[in-house]
Parts: C-alpha cells; structure tokens; sequence
C-alpha cells in the first residue's frame, strides 16, 4: 500500500485502487486525475472519453461543476445505472427480448416499479404452481388484507444474486416474507415471470439494468470490446457501496485495454439494504492493480477529527489543515431546543445542517415540528389500514409529489405524478400530471393540518378513486392529517439543510447537528456494524462545528462519553436524567 496525498499524481496508465477516510481529498483527488489524465493520455484521441462514475445524481453534478468546462467534453460523468443504460441497455436490450419477454419499443429509462395489485393478481394467476396453493393460502387469500401486504414487501424486495455456479438469479429476501413464509418456496419458483410482466409493458426497473447488462456482456463480449474502444478509462467514486454485479462488470471491462480506478472508504459503507457489500471493495483486485492510502482529513477541525479518531480503530486521520475549533457538544434534551441551541452558538446568519437518521425526524426538522409527536411508523400503518388496491398508492405518489415540489425538486415531483396517468397518452400524462400538481401546491393551504381526507377530495376530482364505506381506512384517513404522513416520505434527491445522514452522503457542511437515535455508536462504537458506520458518516460531514442531540443519557453513561471522547455533554433539561 502506497501512501499519498490529495494533490499527488499518479501514473495514468495503471489499474489502481484508492482507500481513504473522509475529508481524505478522494473526490478533490479523483477530479484531478481525470484532468491530469485527459491532458497526459496518449490514448484518448479525439473521440474517446473518460468514464467517471459516481452514486447519486447529486454527486455526479458535484463533479462535473468541479472538472470545469475544458475538460467535460472529454468525459462521461454519471451513475453506474445510467452508464449501463446507455451504452448496453438501450443499444442491445433487443438480444434479449423474445427470452424475457420485453417489449423493447416501449422500454423508456428505467425506474423504480413496485407491486400493483392487478399485476400481482396477473402473475399468481398464471403461476406455474398455482394448484398448489391452496387454503389458507390459495392465490385469492393471498391477494387480501395482511397477506397481500406480506407479499407486497416481499416483491418490493426481490433482489439478482449469484448461486454458487456464478448464475445470476432473481431471489426473495428471507427476512422479508412476513405473512406469506408458507408459500414463497411456491412463489418463488416463478419470480422471472413477475418480472415478464413489467417488461412486456417497456417497465425496467434500476436493478433489471444491472441484470441485462451483465447477461448482455457475458452473452456477447463484443459489446465489452465496444465500451473498452469507447472508454479507456474507467473510473468510480464511492465504490464501497458497489454491488456484486456491478463489481464482476468492472472486472470484466478491465480485462483488457481499458485502465480502471477505485476509489472508496470501507467505513462509509451505508448501503447495504440497496445490495452493497462492503466486501467488494475490500476484496477488490485486479492484476497489476497498484494500491494506495490518503491519511490526511483535509475537512474538519482537529477537535472534529479527534473525535473521528476515537470512533474509528483501523486508521488514524492526520489534522491537514491543523485548525483548532470547538469541542464537539452532546445535547441532552429535545431536538429543536437543541437546533435553537445550535443557531445561538453559531451565530446570525450560519448555515447549520441537521443530519436525521430517519426520514419523518428529517422532514420534522424541514419544518420544524415538535418532534416529540411523531410516529415513524405511520407509513406502515397507512398500508395496513388502507387495503384498497390502487387508492393508498394515488395517495402516496400525490403526497411525494407534493413535497419535491415543495424543496424545488420539480423533475422527481413530475416523475411521481406522471405514474398515475400511466393510461392517457404521452402528451396528456404530462398536462394532466401538471394541472393536478398546480392546484394540489395551490391549495396546500387548504389541506395541510385537516384530516387526509381533503387531500383525498382534491385528488379525486382527477383521478378516479374507490369512495369509503365505514371501516379501518375511513377511520384512519379521519384520524390523522396531511402533514403527518408527508412528513413520513422518503425525498428522492435531497439537498435541503435538513436531510437524512445517508442523503448526506459526500457533501461537506460548515455546522452540524446530528440527530441520531440512538447513542450506541458512542457507547459502544464498532464500524464492523453498519448502524455505527451511518453515524460515522454523519459526524465526518461537519467542517467546523459538529453537536449531536438525543433525548436522554443516564449519569453513567454521561461519564464514560466523558472520559472516553473528546465531547462535552450538556444537559438542556437542566433537571438531570437518572434512569
Ligand atoms: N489537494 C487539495 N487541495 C485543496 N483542497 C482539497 C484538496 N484535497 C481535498 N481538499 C478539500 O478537502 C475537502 C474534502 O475533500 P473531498 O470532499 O474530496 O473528500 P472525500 O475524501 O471525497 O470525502 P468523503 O469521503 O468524506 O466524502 C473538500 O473541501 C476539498 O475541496
């Protein structure tokens, strides 16, 4: 392992792979790479380009505003999914169409498709093992109330794996069959023809791309040639939270010609429920592949990276900028007496960025509701009360669509609206899609803190939806508002100052406030667990000013944060906490 800094160049023409920690320079780094590359690179030519590929949309604008205009024309910046999209998806998806069924026409861009009811009922209908399900579990009992919800979370979460001969498989998760574990041995069998229904619709969700590119590169290795001759550089940011596939087509493109470059921190891994295995950048080799280390933490404090320091074991992060700041603060008390704290201290003026581990504290804090009151598990029992086949998704998308809007994230918020005129032709999707967002942030005002049942009425008079008999879902749809289940949302890209850690992923703030729930990750801190690792990507965002809240600490446990970091504890109830 050879150690470097974040202005170091390296030979160009060699597989390399980059292990550093955060703050580390390792996008700062990569950024110069690729223009030290296109400047140096005898093999670029006139058409050829740099493939730089990053994970979230949001990183890939950071980067593209960073390499400059001279340079952007050389190189292709995106997410592997859209990479793979383009050059192998879209061009030779065809080779694939009569074995899976796919109506390649209509295949447009890949999105996230979940269970509807009438493809589900499609599927189990047709299944090959239909007879055998039978009472309790024939296939019209499972399409019913808790067990429809059981397979709805089970098909939400089919993932591709490889079976022990190296064939990629679509299978169920284990620990999400909930009320259907009696027959997804059964169901299971068939899962490829689930699929079949989407794709004869043109429907391709983000992971089929990862599936058909791999099955289209094995199957027909010129089209590795082709990207090799299109991209003689190929390169990845963030590649601990890489999947298994996505790591065999990288090893696969750099078999020949074309150089591949890593880069990653083991201990940011944080997307382990999307299909990523820390064990692939780990393990990751490639021949003649030189591998190297940046030690220094370029961003923070040295208080900040003391405190970094103490939560991580494997390495020791030098102080680059060796500047002195504030003694990290654990509040203990309520989160907004907490943030209210935070602004003092920092002064009129400051951007502060809170960091929520869960998306209904995130969105909380976007408006500041008293936190005290939420229910995290409202989302869930939305599903459960309301049964009805179409009416709880109308409702969802509508609510999703409203609150992008909301934080100026009008594409996604179009995105979602769009899904539910799935029938109407492609121009009328759009004006309706418009119209119904229009008068839904219009009238927000009017339905907002009243019962769902207004944002209901709005939404109806668009779109067709099951009136309410007396029952579970009347009752809840009376029972709690709009803004208690907006706040339960998941934003799709987020830049707001209030986010969850893991949509903070990569970027830097000035101030912190992290609002964790729970304070494991300090009182027994271990980044083998991917709950501390979250955490440690939390506290590792802050440049200067970093605070933690949580409601309760005992005395005990107050000491030993005490004595143990390099944190001062500061109770905000004034009344201590003895539990
Ligand atoms: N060589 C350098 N010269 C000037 N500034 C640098 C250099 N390297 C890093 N920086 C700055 O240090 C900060 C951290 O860098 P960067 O975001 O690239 O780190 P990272 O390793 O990608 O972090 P993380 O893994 O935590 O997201 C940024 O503000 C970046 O601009």
């Amino acid at each position: 392992m050879i150690t470097i800094t974040s202005s170091d160049l390296i030979d160009i023409e060699q597989h390399f792979k980059i292990t550093a920690g955060p703050g580390a320079g390792k996008t700062h780094w990569l950024v110069n790479h690729i223009i030290n590359t296109v400047k140096n690179s005898a093999r670029l030519e006139k058409t050829r380009k740099i493939a730089c590929i990053t994970y979230t949309n949001i990183a890939v604008e950071t980067i593209l505003k960073r390499l400059g205009a001279g340079v952007t024309d050389r190189v292709e910046v995106s997410t592997i999914h859209s990479f793979l999209y383009k050059h192998v998806v879209k061009p030779y998806l065809h080779y694939l169409s009569d074995e899976f069924e796919i109506n390649v026409s209509k295949v447009n861009g890949h999105d996230t498709y979940g269970p509807r009811y009438s493809i589900v009922k499609n599927w189990l209908e047709n299944h090959k093992r239909v007879d055998e399900l039978t009472h309790p579990n024939s296939y019209k009992q499972l399409l019913f109330g808790q067990k429809l919800d059981s397979l709805f979370i089970w098909l939400n979460n089919l993932q591709y794996m490889y079976d022990s001969d190296g064939n990629l498989k679509l299978v169920g998760n284990q620990e999400k069959v909930g009320g259907v574990r009696k027959v997804t041995d059964i169901l299971a069998d068939d899962l490829i023809s689930y699929k079949k229904i989407f794709w004869s619709s043109g429907k391709v969700d983000h992971d089929d791309v990862l599936f058909f590119s791999y099955l289209l590169i094995t199957r027909h290795p010129f089209i590795l040639n082709v990207l090799r001759a299109k991209f003689p550089y190929f390169f990845l940011d963030e590649v601990q939270d890489t999947n298994p596939i996505q790591a065999k087509i990288i090893k696969l493109i750099a078999k020949e010609e074309t150089i591949v470059g890593i880069i990653g921190d083991p201990a940011q891994s944080i997307f382990a429920f999307q299909g990523a295995s820390i064990d692939e950048f780990i393990n990751f080799k490639l021949e003649n592949m030189v591998e190297y280390q940046i030690l220094e933490n370029r961003r923070s404090s040295n208080q900040i990276i003391d405190l970094l320091n103490e939560v991580r074991k494997d390495i020791a992060q030098s102080k680059y900028k060796n500047v002195d700041g504030e003694l990290p603060i654990l509040f203990i008390g309520d989160t907004v007496d907490a943030y209210k704290k935070v602004k003092e201290l920092c002064g009129e003026g400051s951007s502060i960025h809170t960091l929520s581990r869960d998306n209904p504290t995130a969105n909380a804090m976007k408006s500041l509701v008293a936190l005290n009151g939420i229910d995290t598990k409202l989302l869930k029992k939305f599903k459960e009360a309301d049964s009805n086949k179409d009416r709880p998704r109308i409702i969802l998308n509508s609510i999703e669509a409203v609150e992008f809007a909301r934080i100026g994230d009008y594409k996604n918020a179009l995105e979602k609206m769009k899904v539910l005129f799935t029938d109407c032709p492609e121009k009328d999707r759009v004006n309706n899609s418009i119209k119904l967002l229009q008068e839904l942030l219009t009238k927000y005002d009017s339905y907002n803190e009243t019962s769902l049942i207004a944002f209901y009425t709005v939404i109806k008079s668009h779109i067709p939806m099951s009136t309410f008999k007396a029952g579970a879902a009347k009752d809840f749809y009376d029972g709690i508002t709009y803004t208690q289940l907006a706040i339960c949302i998941n934003y799709k890209e987020d830049t707001s100052q209030h986010r969850t850690i893991h949509k903070a992923k990569g970027d830097e703030f000035e101030n912190v406030l992290l609002i964790p729930s729970s304070l494991d990750f300090l009182l027994n801190p271990d980044l083998e667990n991917e709950e501390d690792r979250v955490y440690y990507v939390g506290l590792s965002r802050a440049i200067n000013r970093l605070y933690i809240v949580f409601s309760k600490l005992t005395k005990k446990n107050q000491k030993f944060i005490e004595e143990q970091y390099n944190i001062k504890v500061e109770d905000l109830t004034k009344v201590h906490h003895l539990i």
